[in-house]
């Protein structure tokens, strides 16, 4: 089984080699595409009616066009040519109701299949834990529904009109040829090695060109979005003509990629045009010659010709629709990759609810490390009762966000368990265990909506009232209401349009509304003003009179009042006990509580000068 510790792999983003398909590309491709066909199966067997019903319709053209020349206007015979006109006529109109249908089916069915694919890619990320998101870069995650999802649809769409349609019409052209006249129908199927095999001579530099040109625009992606984010560095260190020179030299590079790559790919269709009008000339000479000399007739001559090239223009279709299906085949491994990756942290069959928290969550000789890091926390051995306010605090790094991880269940100890009132917080259902907690994380990452459906998504089940309610403890209530639209202000991308201190403030209402059983702050007023800190500092521990309280931070001053705080340092605890008693023992604490209150000596001081 792959676990989501499993990272995918960016590079494998493109595919050098995927200009043509293997059988094992094809049994891939339907392996991957049959489950999402089918609930369409009864309109896939409808499609394939229409698409049957319009291939012998252009089958017999031909044939009646040979009965029109021979005998309607050669022999002159008026029945022959009302025949075979009226019969035209009609079956035009068919082919074209039949056509018009058979697209209308397909390209629904496809974009169907293909939002399905989508929506389940979705779904499955959804699943995904903690170390997945870890490991894994955000742009790979995307570039499966981006590139890889294009190409599916490219691939898939063009399906009927690129593939099956051009493939039976080759089919019935070659059996035509041969009806006409066998040795016309030899000599028009070196159109076969021709469009088959001559335009490879180019079409793998051309794709080597193409990879090449994929890969430059990948960078050149990668510059832009690097220079939107950066626009704040970029603006205040004056690096905007690095930036422009830097990208120039990327764009120039495309340039000549493009270059390149465009005339190499008109290369491969001119080199297969050229083919086809080569042999053309010579089956239209030899049979002009054969209908001359009367060993055949006008009428076959004309409709060999009709035939012969359109099956030139099926085969150029069907070459030319290789590549896309190779480019799908590839994208439809990255999927399958990704959709391979099974969660890590999953619930045991059957797994119970978690029941109301009561007593204590315990540690029990908690040890754990990331995969492929060398930090490693150990001998984690903490009880924190119900309705404690309990502090973590420590140096950048010691293992204090870790500890929350933990927690939260994000990752699962290498030794030791986690109990809640008893119980390993393993054998019970995720969801059940983090919907009795709210968390007031590091970065207060809001979502592109209004500030009331931001705070709303602690409890979706809030009433106004209570998102005010909420507002008003996280102390951002006044601010809200200061503003134009109010509780409908739109925050914008990751709660852009709010400074870092409101944004986090809005975060806190937001685990306020949860009404947690326990609630968990991860430096959750690092970015606030010393008065709202204070001010928000009261509320958290009114909060903590009613609940329980875990609080990581750097700012010894939220945790003084706790009941309990513990000290780590390279991921182990090394000092535990009330904010007096640890200042008292003057270990790590009580240094870092004295260099604290220095620094805040030296700023009133400084404000009491100005
Ligand atoms: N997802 C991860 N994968 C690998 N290593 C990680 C991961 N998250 C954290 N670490 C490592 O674990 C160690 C502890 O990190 P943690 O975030 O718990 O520290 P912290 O005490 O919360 O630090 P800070 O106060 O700076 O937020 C660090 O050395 C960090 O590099």
């Amino acid at each position: 089984m792959i676990s989501d510790k499993t990272t995918v792999d960016p590079e494998d983003d493109l595919d050098e080699e995927a200009e043509d398909v293997s059988a094992d590309d094809v049994k891939a491709i339907i392996a991957f595409l049959a489950p999402f066909c089918k609930p369409y199966r009864a309109i896939f067997v409808l499609l394939g009616l229409l698409v049957l019903v319009e291939a012998a319709l252009n089958f017999s053209f031909p044939l009646v066009t040979q009965y029109l020349i021979d005998e309607g206007l050669i022999k002159k015979e008026w029945d022959a040519l009302v025949k075979s006109l009226v019969f035209m006529g009609l079956a035009a109109v068919t082919v074209s109701i039949v056509a018009l249908i058979a697209d209308y089916i397909y390209t629904r069915v496809f974009s169907d299949i293909v939002r399905d694919i989508r929506q389940h890619l979705f779904n499955h990320v959804q699943t995904m834990s903690m170390p997945f998101f870890h490991t894994t870069p955000t742009g790979t995650v995307l570039s499966r529904f981006s590139g890889d999802l294009v190409a599916i649809e490219v691939g898939i769409v063009g399906v009927v009109p690129l593939f099956i349609m051009p493939f039976l019409e080759v089919i019935y052209a070659t059996i035509l040829m041969f009806m006409f006249d066998v040795w016309l129908g030899m000599i028009g199927s070196l159109i076969f090695p021709l469009i088959l095999w001559w335009p490879r001579i180019f079409a793998r530099r051309a794709f080597t060109y193409a990879y090449d040109k994929r890969l430059t625009e990948g960078k050149l992606l990668g510059a832009v979005q690097e220079n939107v984010a950066a626009q704040p560095v970029i603006k205040a260190f004056g690096l905007a003509d690095r930036a422009r020179s830097d990208f120039s030299i990327l764009n120039t590079s495309w340039q000549t990629i493009a270059r390149r790559t465009n005339f190499t790919s008109a290369l491969v269709e001119r080199t297969a045009q050229t083919g086809l009008y080569v042999i053309h000339i010579g089956v239209f000479a030899l049979g002009a010659y054969w209908a001359y000399t009367d060993r055949i007739t006008v009428g076959t001559i004309i409709a060999f010709e009709g035939v012969f090239l359109s099956m030139g223009y099926a085969l150029t279709n069907v070459t030319q629709y290789v590549p896309t299906m190779a480019q799908a085949a590839g994208s439809i491994r990255h999927l399958g990759d990704l959709l391979a990756i099974k969660p890590t942290m999953v619930d045991p069959p059957g797994a119970a609810d978690l029941k109301p928290f009561e007593r204590a969550i315990v540690f029990d000789d908690v040890a754990f490390n990331y995969p492929g890091s060398s930090f490693r926390t150990e001998g984690l051995a903490v009880t924190v009762p119900k309705g404690s306010f309990f502090g973590i605090v420590g140096p950048s790094g010691s293992g204090k966000s870790t500890f929350l991880n933990l927690l939260m269940r994000f990752y699962d100890p290498t030794e030791g368990t986690i109990r809640i009132d008893g119980v390993d917080i393993r054998t019970v259902a995720q969801e059940s265990l983090r919907a009795q907690m709210a968390v007031v994380f590091q970065e207060s990452f809001l979502f592109n909506a209004s500030i009331a459906d931001n705070i709303r998504m602690g409890n979706p089940a809030a009433t106004l009232d209570d998102i005010h309610d909420a507002a008003r403890q996280a102390e951002v209530h006044d601010f809200i209401v200061s503003l134009p639209e109010g509780y409908d202000t739109l925050v914008g991308e990751r709660g852009g349009q709010l400074s870092g201190g409101q944004r986090q403030r809005v975060a806190i209402a937001r685990a306020i509304v949860r009404n947690p059983a326990v609630l968990i702050l991860d430096e959750a007023t690092s970015a606030l003003d010393a008065g709202t800190e204070s001010k928000l500092n009261d509320t958290l521990r009114r909060i903590a009179e009613t609940r329980t309280v875990v609080s990581v931070t750097h700012r010894l001053g939220s945790v003084t009042s706790a009941d309990r705080i513990i000290v780590l340092e390279h991921g182990r605890i090394c000092e535990t006990g009330k904010h007096q008693d640890l200042v008292a023992r003057g270990g790590l604490y009580a240094s870092m509580w004295a260099r604290q209150r220095a620094v805040r000596q030296t700023d009133m001081d400084e404000e009491e000068e100005e």
